[in-house]
């Protein structure tokens, strides 16, 4: 994904300290799956160096993830199991934040003001991805579209030459 943004954008600094105090430094080698499709998920992820891949269950790639993405946000929201997998790309190593739900889930319980930032941050996040899978799906009609063209050009050029040959 392009441009991500941490969804701590939304977030205040006290909730960033925290995210930071509870969470875990994970480390994928390439190759390692971090979210295996149909399985639920413990943890939220934020990535912070290397690169994912989205992958459905025949292998096609569906996004790629970076520093600055959110994983496992969709069975946060959705509460139920990914329809993807997550696997870390390389060529180095991909490292990430890992955020129990639990605690998370407990903080909206004694902080709901930060359960409404949280989710407000979230919605934001996802917003910007349906727009950049908008722009993605938008480049590729416009690309079919060129193609098509050029293919008609080449025709009828071929066309014209071959009526006007020897
Ligand atoms: N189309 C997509 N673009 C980017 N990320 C995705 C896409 N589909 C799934 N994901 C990520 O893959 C994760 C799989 O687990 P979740 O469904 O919990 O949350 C999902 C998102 O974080």
């Amino acid at each position: 994904m392009q441009n991500a943004r941490y969804i701590a954008a939304g977030l205040s600094d006290a909730d960033m300290l925290w995210l930071l105090s509870v969470g875990k430094l994970r480390v994928l080698r390439p190759g390692e799956t971090l979210v295996a499709s149909g399985k639920p998920v413990a943890d939220l992820f934020f990535v912070t160096d290397g690169r994912l891949e989205v992958r459905l269950d025949d292998g096609t790639r569906v996004a790629e993830l970076h520093h600055g993405d959110v994983v496992g946000e969709m069975s946060f929201v959705e509460r139920h199991s990914p329809l993807v997998s997550v696997v870390a790309a390389g060529p180095k190593p991909t490292e990430m934040l890992a955020i129990p739900r639990k605690l998370i889930l407990d903080r909206f319980e004694q902080e709901p003001v930060f359960a409404a930032r949280f989710y407000r941050a979230l919605a934001v996040f996802l917003s910007e991805r349906l727009r950049e899978t908008t722009a993605a799906v938008r480049a590729q009609a416009k690309s079919l579209r060129d193609d098509k063209a050029d293919k008609e050009a080449r025709a009828r050029f071929s066309r014209l030459f071959s009526k006007s040959g020897p």
